[in-house]
């Protein structure tokens, strides 16, 4: 289904307005003083678990820190960073430790509940701001999530399948989600100016801080709630929930959610795509998603008064951007994680049985690569397994790719073998790892460059056309490029619909899909590494099993014992597990209950899901899909080139660009 952006912007309202509605009916609910009251397993509140004192230390130690601009809130993190695009944590990256003052209150939570809290995230609501309802990813967090609230009150909701539990919040009380609360009920902060409490209506006059507390995963969730657990294929798609929005226009539907957008609206100017600098704002570096363009002058100055951090995109440049991509208000050190997790770390995983798959050499490829002349200089980034490089015997050919281990893939087929001892055709070529956006040659070095089916991989608008730069500082005056994208315009629109939209998480464009998915691949659980991923994934559990008696109860017999750094070696093959050892690794994963067979979590990679249905291990891959027109309007912000050919080819949209002739 295509629908014009008029289509689109009428089914978001139609969907704010029934939210309106909703919102409207649940704040008549009775609000409860007593979690006891609400009668939910799991739920305790404690009053007045810290004092004044320790309010105001704790409240001093984050008032300076470095805060990110959310939608309608500020929020900080410590210990590891919540990424709310992706509704998890990444536990291969720890960050700043928790402040002095809040590490006492860690002290005494770990007499209260035995549990070691390791993240915290500081979030500041002002009056009128809330949170919209979701439940914290199962597979980012596990044992029990406190949020101790400081300065003003607030009510929040408990919710499942339509019953609504308000309770009353006061400063300084603690709240405690265990079991059933964490794992199975929503929790919502409406967006409103005043509660009615015991009949009362009662102001939010001032911001409210929360504190929560969380410990991090680093393994599937197996718990008895599937259709709320991510690890079990329930729950929400990430970035669907968290992030408040306007007051009384709360976030679309998920119908309209993870609608595939087609903008229309490709002329954006180059400097609009640039990033607005820290200069530019007076701010030190510090990632922010943006605040909301569309929101009321009056309640943009309220909600961002005092934020010592604010990094802001001009308002006109804002839709211009938001239209023209995704994520592009996001700092590149946030994009660049995004593309490490769900690119680069996924490919290096996959890397032998992905290019097992890649051997179908494409026509249009074949037919650049046959109109260039003998002895061409051709580099070919992000080569993955290098399958065209045999196609020009006549031709000298740099590839590269960003993974280690694909390029490994390509390097192997330029090593002589036990049958061609001898440097055969491919001896003009030579494989290297490297990033496309800095390449390591020489500016004006080459004839042509091919670049197919990687540009979708960069997480965003300013970035693709930084990739596609590089590839244009590479050229010699005259050259070529090829680059080739994934079309959202795809020809089996059914594997679209099996993708996961990934909604915008920023401004008043939240929520709305604008060509970002994730993609899975699935590695069959029999193959080697498959299980040596899936060992990975499980055993991350072992470092944790503390409070996972049940993962840790099963040790595997003649289980391969082995660091996650040895899991997968450079060539992407299972070093260390043989393969009886992967047969057992491969058991374990289909074993639910079985630990895993890691001694420690450092380089564990918690985002593989076991797919018992289908007998795999699942990754998701980050892709932007595009528009007709989008791939040629980033290479038009390209300085010095021009296209000499466009079109659309298999679910493709292809580009070919030139640089220009040098001019005396
Ligand atoms: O502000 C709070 O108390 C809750 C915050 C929260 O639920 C979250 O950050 O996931
Ligand atoms: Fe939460
Ligand atoms: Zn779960």
């Amino acid at each position: 289904m295509r629908l014009c952006p008029q289509e689109l912007g009428d089914r978001i309202l139609a969907a704010k307005y029934a939210d309106v509605k909703e919102e409207k009916e649940v704040e008549e609910q009775p609000v409860y003083l007593d979690a006891q009251e609400c009668a939910i397993p799991g739920l305790e509140l404690h009053q007045s678990f810290v004092s004044e004192e320790v309010e105001q230390e704790l409240l001093a130690e984050v008032e300076d820190g470095c805060w990110e601009t959310l939608a309608r809130r500020r929020v900080q993190h410590f210990g590891y960073r919540f990424e709310y695009w992706a509704r998890n944590v990444d536990i291969n990256k720890p960050i700043r430790p928790l402040p002095p003052t809040a590490q006492r209150v860690l002290q005494r939570l770990e007499q209260l509940l035995g549990v070691q809290f390791d993240q915290l995230t500081v979030n500041e609501y002002n009056p009128g701001v809330g949170l919209s309802s979701h439940i914290d990813t199962h597979s980012a967090f596990t044992g029990p999530i406190v949020s101790l609230s400081l300065a003003g009150p607030c009510v929040m909701e408990l919710r499942r399948g339509g019953v609504h539990r308000p309770l009353h919040l006061p400063p300084r009380s603690l709240l405690v989600l265990a079991g059933e609360a964490r794992l199975a009920w929503h929790h919502y902060i409406p967006h409103r100016r005043a509660d009615t409490i015991g009949g009362r209506r009662v102001p939010r006059a001032s911001r409210r801080v929360s504190f929560t507390f969380r410990k991090v995963r680093g393994y599937p969730c197996d718990c008895s709630w599937p259709e709320c657990c991510d690890s079990q294929g329930g729950g929400m798609p990430p970035t669907r929930m968290s992030l408040a929005v306007q007051a009384g226009a709360p976030q679309p539907s998920t119908a309209a959610a993870t609608m595939p957008a087609h903008t229309g609206c490709m002329g954006v100017e180059p400097q609009r795509l640039q990033q607005p600098s820290a200069e530019q704002h007076g701010i030190e570096a510090c990632n922010g998603e943006s605040a909301s363009g569309s929101q009321p002058e009056a309640e943009q100055q309220r909600s961002t008064a005092g934020s010592s951090c604010v990094p802001r995109a001009p308002e006109a440049s804002l839709s211009a951007l938001e239209l023209s991509g995704s994520a592009v208000d996001q700092s590149d050190e946030h994009l660049e994680r995004m593309e490490a997790r769900y690119v680069h770390n996924v490919y290096d995983i996959i890397a032998t049985h992905f290019s097992a798959t890649r051997f179908a050499i494409w026509p249009k490829v074949k037919a650049f690569l046959q109109s260039l002349p003998p002895g061409a200089m051709l580099a070919d980034v992000g080569c993955g397994n290098g399958k065209y490089f045999g196609v020009r015997p006549d031709i000298a050919v740099l590839g590269s790719d960003r993974s280690p281990n694909l390029a490994e893939t390509a390097a192997r087929r330029l090593r002589p073998t036990a049958t061609a001892a001898v440097p055969g055709p491919l001896a003009r070529c030579d494989v290297g790892v490297a990033d496309g956006l800095h390449l390591p040659y020489r500016s004006g070095a080459l004839d042509a460059v091919v670049c197919i089916a990687v540009l979708h991989h960069i997480a965003s608008a300013a970035r693709r056309v930084r990739l596609l730069a590089e590839l244009a500082r590479v050229l010699r005056p005259g050259g070529r490029a090829l680059v080739t994208v994934w079309a959202s315009q795809q020809e089996e629109p059914a594997k679209l619909a099996k993708w996961e939209p990934i909604p915008s998480t920023t401004g008043d464009q939240e929520g709305v899909q604008r060509g970002d998915y994730f993609v899975p691949w699935h590695i069959p659980l029999h193959r080697v590494e498959a299980a040596a991923a899936a060992a990975r994934t499980v055993a991350a559990s072992q470092a944790y099993s503390t409070d996972r008696p049940d993962l840790s109860r099963g040790t595997p017999n003649g289980a391969v014992q082995h660091s996650p750094t040895e899991s997968l070696n450079s060539t992407g093959e299972c070093k260390s597990v043989s393969s009886a050892g992967a047969d057992d690794a491969a058991k374990s994963a289909t074993q639910p209950g079985v630990a895993g067979v890691l001694s420690t979590a450092e380089g564990a990679f918690a985002d593989g899901r076991i797919d018992r249905a289908k007998g795999t291990v699942v990754f998701k891959r980050y892709y932007h899909l595009f528009d007709e027109h989008e791939l040629d309007s980033l290479v038009l912000q390209v300085p010095g080139v021009c296209i000499t050919d466009s079109f659309y080819d298999k679910s493709n949209w292809c580009v070919v660009y030139q640089k220009a002739p040098q001019t005396l």
